[in-house]
């Protein structure tokens, strides 16, 4: 897909979820890389490092965005040529493509074996990596039962009863109020991450953090379901994530608002769980406390500090 195009859909939601971002932003930089005609190298990464700074700059929570561009921009170390750079390119996108989607399949087998047979479980949003390890619980014969909200303000919780109804998993789709209703019927909590920090936060889709207290009140287990790449080396170094703010437009009519010159329409995308009320984060490397996200970042991202001297380098060659 063109990267102007692909950039549009990811600002505008059509391409949504912390995985399928990551994708598609690494896939239309390989297109991209593909397709530029010039033979002179600094050029060739000039172009480049615009397609990355334009995806990254899509949409700013999702670390799995940035960490993805960055995997695959890492890849042009030491191209000598255009050609060598754009085959770089290319092998580490269609690596991390495959990577990520190995990483959901994990995640699926190692979050089912958390669930057991009889439970009943909640969800919010739409999350790939959570949906994997309910489907697989399912597909192994386990019965089970889901809630899942329905996310306000862009309703991804439909799209997550659509798979869950399309697997024959009875559901009960609840509006995102009536956690604390059902949350004693409930023995598990799964639900995705845009992002998790080095002291084991979770970033995501707004309203986790109240269901994450609801859980924890209840005592419920809150289990989050996250590849690798969702932890954000940057918090190392202090960085915080940046939280969303969509168009207000989403939450109530312009037209509406326009009359209610005293109110103000806030829209965070996201907000955060504190490590205290995650039970744990089941990854492709295996189910972690929260407390280990400084392992993860560590010894699985491979960057953290070292990650800004590459970024600076890039830049240098550019202006040579
Ligand atoms: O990567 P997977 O597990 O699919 O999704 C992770 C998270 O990405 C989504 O964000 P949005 O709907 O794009 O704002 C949700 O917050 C979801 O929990």
């Amino acid at each position: 897909m063109l990267l102007n195009e692909t950039a549009e859909k990811i600002r505008s939601m059509e391409i949504r979820g912390a995985g399928r971002i990551a994708r598609s932003a690494v896939g239309a930089l390989r297109d991209h890389a593909a397709g530029l005609e010039t033979s002179d190298t600094a050029s060739f990464l000039r172009s480049m490092k615009e397609a990355a700074d334009l995806l990254v700059a899509t949409r700013p929570t999702a670390v799995s965005l940035p960490n993805a561009v960055q995997t695959v921009m890492r890849s042009l170390e030491g191209a000598k040529s255009v050609d060598e750079a754009k085959a770089a390119i290319k092998a580490a996108a269609d690596s991390f493509i495959l990577s990520s989607k190995h990483a959901v399949e994990w995640i699926g087998e190692i979050g089912a074996r958390h669930i057991s047979d009889g439970d009943v479980i909640l969800t919010h949003c739409n999350s790939e990596a959570a949906l994997a390890c309910i489907l697989t619980a399912h597909r192994e014969g386990k019965a089970i039962e889901v809630f899942a909200t329905e996310v306000r303000p862009r309703n991804q919780g439909l799209l997550t009863i659509r798979a869950l109804n399309d697997a024959g998993i009875q559901t009960n789709f609840i509006v995102d109020s009536a956690v604390r209703s059902y949350i004693n019927d409930v023995d598990l909590v799964i639900t995705g991450a845009d992002a998790i920090t080095v002291n084991g936060a979770v970033v995501n889709k707004i309203g986790t953090a109240q269901i994450a207290l609801t859980a924890h009140e209840a005592r419920t287990p809150m289990v989050v379901a996250a590849e690798t790449y969702k932890f954000a080396p940057r918090t190392i170094l202090g960085e915080r994530i940046a939280i969303e703010e969509r168009e207000t437009g989403e939450v109530l009519d312009r037209r509406i608002a326009a009359g209610l010159p005293h109110v103000r329409v806030r829209n965070p995308a996201f907000d955060v769980t504190p490590a205290r009320y995650v039970d744990l984060i089941v990854t492709e490397i295996g189910a972690i406390p929260p407390a280990m996200a400084y392992m993860i970042i560590r010894d699985h991202l491979g960057w953290g500090i070292g990650e800004f001297h590459k970024a600076f380098e890039i830049d240098e060659r550019i202006q040579e």
